[in-house]
């Protein structure tokens, strides 16, 4: 069931349309993470949703209700910002319970709230987030990760219908936030919450979403499984910002793309004419014979090699390959194209 419906919604600043005519369905219990460049109108996308931007055009409904005249407090959502504003002079439990006093509880109390409850209901929190206990820890005493886990347990307190994060794990470091971002995912959907994130990290938004949504300048460059937008991106724009570089203009016809780097074979049933063309890392291979280059750089990546190529003709080329046997800076060598590694994209 559709939990959230964004239906033709705009904001504009002066002329400059930040968010334009965007359509979103968020189902109940799904993870949708939005991706994006910096100003591509993300963060405006979720202030409209909590009711703290008021939209240009368009409607937001929320369990099939249009939310125009709904205010912030009333809307049933929990909003986890990037710096995650705890109150210092607050202790753990304290901060934890302001969620539960503020709003009082919409779901999860038996009965009604009483300061007993609240004290249940903290520590069940808190262990949920894996900080049982914590309750008398005082905020400044703990670690980024611990904090982010506080500010999850706050908004998580009144059991929103809607939770939303806006760069949850900004600030942390990358290992912390792989780590952390597995936890979210378990425990999101042990507790069936519905989430809307915003990231602009391809990685976080990959290992936490069901469906990940690419915003391009205020409107809707591709949604899909991140399995979908990976392996199939809609446009040139989707492509590099994944991190792929190998794309080119080129003419596809019966089965080849003529491209700058040589003839290279397309997937069946690709579309034909001036378009452009993907090749993934994965799909420039070494050969006995083809495109020959020159190797310009050579990254150990862990499980593979990644190589910078010049190619004899063309732009350079980013490929993988196996540990061993990856050649050296310098060499020289012949790559050929799988065809499976390969995406036509739209020509513009
Ligand atoms: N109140 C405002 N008045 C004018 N322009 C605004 C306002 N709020 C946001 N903008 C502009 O709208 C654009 C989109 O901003 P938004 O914060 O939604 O982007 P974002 O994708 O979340 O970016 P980031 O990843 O940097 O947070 C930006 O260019 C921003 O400067």
């Amino acid at each position: 069931m559709t939990l959230l419906e964004l239906a033709g919604v705009s904001v504009r600043f002066g002329e400059r349309a930040v968010v334009d005519a965007v359509d979103l369905e968020v189902a109940e219990h799904e993870i949708v993470c939005v991706l994006g460049p910096s100003g591509s109108g993300k963060s405006t996308l979720l202030r409209v949703v909590a009711g703290l931007q008021p939209v240009s055009a368009g409607r937001v409904l929320l369990g099939g209700e249009d939310q125009a005249r709904v205010p912030v407090h009333r809307r049933g959502v929990g909003l986890m910002f990037q710096d995650h504003q705890l109150f210092p002079h607050r202790d753990v439990g304290g901060n934890v319970s302001f969620g539960l006093r503020m709003r009082g509880s919409r779901r999860g109390f038996a009965s009604g709230p009483g300061r007993g409850t609240y004290e249940a209901r903290v520590a069940e929190l808190l262990e949920l987030v894996g900080l049982p206990g914590a309750q008398g820890r005082p905020v400044a005493s703990l670690s980024g990760g611990e904090q982010q886990r506080v500010a999850l347990a706050r908004a998580l307190a009144p059991s929103p219908r809607l939770l939303m994060l806006d760069e949850p794990l900004g600030q942390l470091d990358r290992g912390l936030r792989e780590r952390l971002v597995v936890e979210l995912r378990g425990l999101f959907s042990r507790l069936g919450t519905t989430v809307l994130a915003v990231t602009h990290d391809q990685g976080e938004a990959f290992a936490l979403a069901d469906r990940v949504v690419v915003m391009q300048e205020g409107r809707i460059a591709q949604a899909g499984t991140p399995l979908e937008v990976w392996q199939r991106p809609a446009s040139e724009f989707v492509a590099r910002f994944l991190g792929f570089e190998n794309v080119i203009p080129a003419v596809v016809a019966g089965g080849a793309a003529a491209t700058a780097w040589g003839k290279v074979r397309v997937p069946a049933g690709s579309p034909e004419g001036e378009r452009r063309i993907l090749i993934r890392p994965a799909g420039v291979v070494l050969a006995a014979a083809g495109l020959r280059c020159e190797v310009l750089a050579r990254t150990f990546r862990g499980t593979h090699v990644a190589l910078r190529l010049r190619p004899e003709a063309g732009p350079e080329l980013e490929a993988e390959c196996g540990l061993a046997g990856a050649p050296a800076v310098g060499e020289r060598i012949a790559v050929a194209f799988a065809p499976a590694e390969v995406v036509v994209l739209p020509a513009a």
